[in-house]
């Protein structure tokens, strides 16, 4: 049976696999775009133009690697930043160095309606609030346009706990959840919400006597 975690029993195995094994945080967030980039590929996605929405935190991190992955295969990507850039994580300042190392840069305004699919890292399982409103509307519209959404670990808007809407969430055609699900993602909307629920390893480390609360 599908184990699934809490946001605090992640970021507890996160944290265990980085410290404890000392294992650089780069080596996850790659391993998470590799897992996506082979969810992409194993579908039936139309892959003539992929929008990576992008977020200042690790979920975003994931996406501008998974983004450089794509565009190193040959794909049209766009990166589009969701937020003040300014206020990044320092992993999203990085994976977007090595993305423009690569010729991958950021875009300005894309329209959604010219992408046929778009990757969702906005927000994972740091979401611990509404959306902002901007962000909600921009959620509401991109879910009445017909292209396929592929969710990193969290459809952004899904509480991550509870699967409840955060004023508002993207609908994804596919979750790559990392590590071990989310607990939202069967709770509530976020069944609906996350669609094609797929679980990858990325490497993450779970001591022999973890007690999971699930
Ligand atoms: N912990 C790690 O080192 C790893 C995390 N991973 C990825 O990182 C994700 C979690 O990353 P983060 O903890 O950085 O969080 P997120 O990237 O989910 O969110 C970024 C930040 O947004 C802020 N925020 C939350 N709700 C908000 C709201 N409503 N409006 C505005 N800002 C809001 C929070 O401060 C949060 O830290 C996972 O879902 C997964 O995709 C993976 O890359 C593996 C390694
Ligand atoms: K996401």
């Amino acid at each position: 049976m599908t184990q699934f975690v809490t946001t605090t029993e992640m970021l507890t195995l996160e944290d265990y696999t980085m410290n404890d094994f000392d294992i650089p945080q780069e080596v996850l967030i790659e391993r998470a775009a590799i897992a996506v980039q082979e969810v992409i590929g194993a579908g039936s996605f139309n892959l003539s133009h992929i929008l990576v929405l992008v977020g200042l935190g690790n979920n975003g991190a994931d996406g501008i690697a998974l983004g450089r992955l794509l565009h190193q295969q040959g794909l049209s990507v766009s990166l589009q930043f969701v937020g003040n850039l300014n206020r990044a994580k320092a992993s999203v300042h990085k994976q977007l160095e090595i993305a423009k190392h690569c010729g991958l840069h950021p875009s300005e305004k894309s329209d959604f309606k010219e992408a046929t699919l778009i990757v969702d890292a906005i927000f994972g399982t740091g979401l611990n609030n509404p959306l902002p409103e901007g962000l909600q509307k921009m959620m509401k519209a991109a879910n009445h346009i017909d292209n396929d959404v592929i969710a990193i670990d969290t459809p952004t808007g899904i509480n991550p706990n509870t699967g409840e809407v955060m004023g508002a969430a993207l609908k994804a055609h596919t979750t790559v959840a990392l590590g071990y699900p989310k607990v939202g993602l069967r709770k509530n909307q976020g069944r609906k919400y996350c669609g094609d629920l797929v679980v990858k390893d990325i490497g993450v480390l779970t001591p022999d006597t973890f007690a999971f609360s699930l």
